[in-house]
């Protein structure tokens, strides 16, 4: 946009503050491409951009800053070469990297003026959390699941967290069920993605989060059995690439290991038992089978169409591994291969092996598009959402640089009801989250002499701390009054560098100050006069924590914005809060005219929960969670 036009609709201040802005945007997927052509037209200072993932063909449709050519390039360098061309003289930065390298460390978060998170998993924006919080840099975070989207804004102390309201963990199938009696054909999807494949071309000890292991009295003697089973996968892994292999690994899963179980009586009295399939006859009738009936991913294929596609893609996968394996020197970690939801090898084995299991199970077979859709948990991304959604993210971001936090909004995009946006104001951090409620400071020190102890000292003396104080680095206690064995240590000892984080915790019940986070700067010998081996950079008097403290009703779950940790209803019918008015928006002064206006245009809620399974649209934590 021109810089008159931007002055005269966004007014004099506001457009130097968004040119004088240099802006973080962590992610340059779906919402990430979107953002940033709105970053770089609105005229944004400086804008950096970080992605770790590279294009991929199922990205096209939707990132539009990617094409064909690009595919197997940085995503981040991509976008910002790409975007560069809208603005020549745009300044932009791109990092092929992951976000939680400790490159990023919380100095240079905090050489931003916001930070937008357009991420697609759970873990990368719990971080990108933390460290705004401690770097005390405005973030706005954002995500979108199929129509539905959302847009926060979080600003330590001012504002809720990312983690204020607590994430569902996701659901996770028992191991007897997806390894013994499964009923339902995800769990043979689950199955195949999450053991098989693991099991013969991976690191079958890295089991998936999707099954829980845990024993009990009932099932312990058959975790015993599954285990003796697994030890049978290391012989198996040692005919990969050769000519039976495939016959091997039939003769196994499909055929061995189904007539142990059904062997176990007992868990048969109440299901169906599970019935061998007749594998000479799969193999006669698979032999006129063109390999290319995998392509045909719309089409249940038949058993021995399956049949097919199994022994097709075990070869190609064995072959590929082979290769792998040829060129990887020996003090090399052995390569491995995994399951991708694009990786067209792995999703027909994935495929196949679902379906034939899910036969000998009297489970309904599925297409191939079906099942990478249940096994990528994905949910159709729509592009119509992400570009809406990256424009509330400009929208809020005005409103931080205004410094007027009352008026920005958390928005919901919602497909249900008249309204498409709805939108609540911010509210106050949760005083029960331990990911926000902490106070800061920062203690210089010198490496070559400072100990523990003079920490302590400076937390005792400076601070006001007396006894009952325990001080963390990261999950390790390294102090309290009960072990002062470390107190003559020096901060190397327990890796301590430059810019690491340690957690001081009052355990006083009467009068407990705050968790305090002191963030310890290294100081540079020459710049320095000071002696001290540990100094203060900020006195101040820690708040107490609040007495009594409020536990966040039940009410309160909103739409989480990752998909990994919702569940569908959560995301269809946002509950509303104590005060909201029935479009979800928080209104104080309660009635009036205005709101009876609102009324009338209500959003009805939509109840239906009939609709299909809600996956989770992220490879790594790929966990499914099931209407039941
Ligand atoms: N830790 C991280 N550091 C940097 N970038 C990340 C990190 N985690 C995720 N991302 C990036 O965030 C982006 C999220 O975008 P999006 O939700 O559109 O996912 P996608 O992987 O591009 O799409 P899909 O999964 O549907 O193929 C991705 O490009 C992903 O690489
Ligand atoms: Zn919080």
């Amino acid at each position: 946009m021109r810089d008159s036009s931007l002055k005269r609709s966004l007014g004099v201040d506001l457009t130097r503050s968004i040119k004088e802005s240099r802006v973080l945007l962590v992610g340059a997927g779906g919402i990430g491409c979107e953002l940033l052509k709105n970053l770089v037209l609105t005229g944004f200072g400086e804008i950096h951009i970080i992605d770790l993932d590279t294009i991929d063909l199922s990205n096209l449709n939707r990132q539009f800053l990617f094409r064909h050519e690009h595919i197997k390039k940085s995503k981040a360098l991509v976008a910002k070469e790409v975007a560069q061309k809208f603005r020549p003289d745009a300044k932009l930065e791109a990092y092929h990297a992951n976000i939680m390298d400790p490159q990023f460390n919380i100095s240079w978060f905090g050489s931003f003026t916001v930070v937008f998170n357009a991420l697609d998993n759970l873990a990368a924006r719990r971080y990108v959390n933390k460290m705004c919080l401690r770097a005390n840099v405005p973030l706005i975070e954002s995500g979108t699941m199929g129509f539905n989207g959302q847009v926060q804004v979080i600003k330590k102390s001012e504002t809720e967290c990312y983690d204020c309201n607590p994430k569902e963990t996701p659901k996770s199938f028992p191991v007897c069920t997806i390894r013994s009696t499964p009923s339902q054909a995800i769990h043979c999807i689950v199955w195949a993605k999450s053991f098989l494949v693991p099991e013969l071309f991976g690191n079958s000890e890295n089991e998936a989060e999707e099954v829980d292991n845990s024993e009990n009295a009932e099932n312990a003697n058959e975790i015993e059995e599954l285990r003796k089973e697994a030890l049978e996968f290391r012989v198996l892994r040692e005919s990969i690439g050769t000519e039976e292999g495939h016959q091997k690994v039939f003769d196994k899963v499909f055929r061995a290991d189904i007539e142990r179980l059904r062997g176990m009586e007992d868990m048969w009295k109440s299901r169906k038992a599970p019935e061998l399939l007749d594998s000479s006859q799969l193999r006669e009738q698979s032999a006129s089978i063109d390999s290319g009936i995998s392509t045909k991913d719309q089409k249940v294929w038949s058993l021995a169409e399956n049949f097919a596609v199994f022994k097709d893609s075990f070869n190609r996968l064995s072959q590929r591994l082979k290769e792998l394996r040829a060129s990887t020197p020996s003090d090399q970690t052995p390569p491995i291969l995994t399951f991708d939801k694009d990786d067209e090898d792995t999703l027909d084995f994935v495929a196949a092996t679902a379906n034939l299991r899910a036969a000998i199970f009297h489970i309904e077979s599925n297409s191939k598009f079906e099942i990478k859709r249940m096994a990528g948990n994905i949910i159709p991304a729509i592009a119509t959402t992400n570009a809406m959604t990256a424009g509330l993210c400009v929208l809020q971001a005005f409103k931080v640089f205004q410094n007027d936090l009352a008026h920005a909004k958390t928005v919901f995009l919602e497909r249900s009801g008249m309204r498409a946006i709805n939108s609540e104001s911010l509210n106050p951090p949760n005083p029960d989250c331990s990911t926000c409620s902490f106070v800061q400071t920062r203690v210089e020190v010198d490496p070559e002499s400072a100990t523990l102890e003079h920490l302590v000292g400076v937390l005792e003396n400076d601070l006001g701390y007396k006894e009952g104080t325990s001080i963390a680095f990261g999950d390790v206690l390294i102090y309290d009054p009960d072990f002062d064995d470390n107190l003559g240590k020096k901060f190397s000892h327990f890796g301590i560098t430059n810019e690491s984080v340690l957690t001081v915790i009052d355990e006083n019940t009467e009068d407990t100050r705050m968790p305090l986070e002191v963030l310890i700067l290294e100081r540079a010998e020459a710049s320095s006069t000071d002696t001290d081996p540990a100094k203060l950079l900020e006195v101040f008097e820690i708040p107490l924590k609040p007495k009594k403290p409020s536990q966040p009703s039940p009410e309160m779950s909103r739409l989480s914005l990752d998909p990994a940790a919702t569940d569908r209803s959560s995301v269809i019918g946002k509950r509303k809060r104590e005060g909201e008015d029935e479009d979800g928006e928080r209104s104080p002064g309660g009635s009036g005219e205005h709101n009876a206006k609102r009324a009338a245009s209500r959003p009805a809620i939509d109840t239906d929960t009939s609709g299909p399974i809600v996956l989770d649209d992220d490879d790594e934590e790929g966990i499914i969670t099931l209407d039941d």
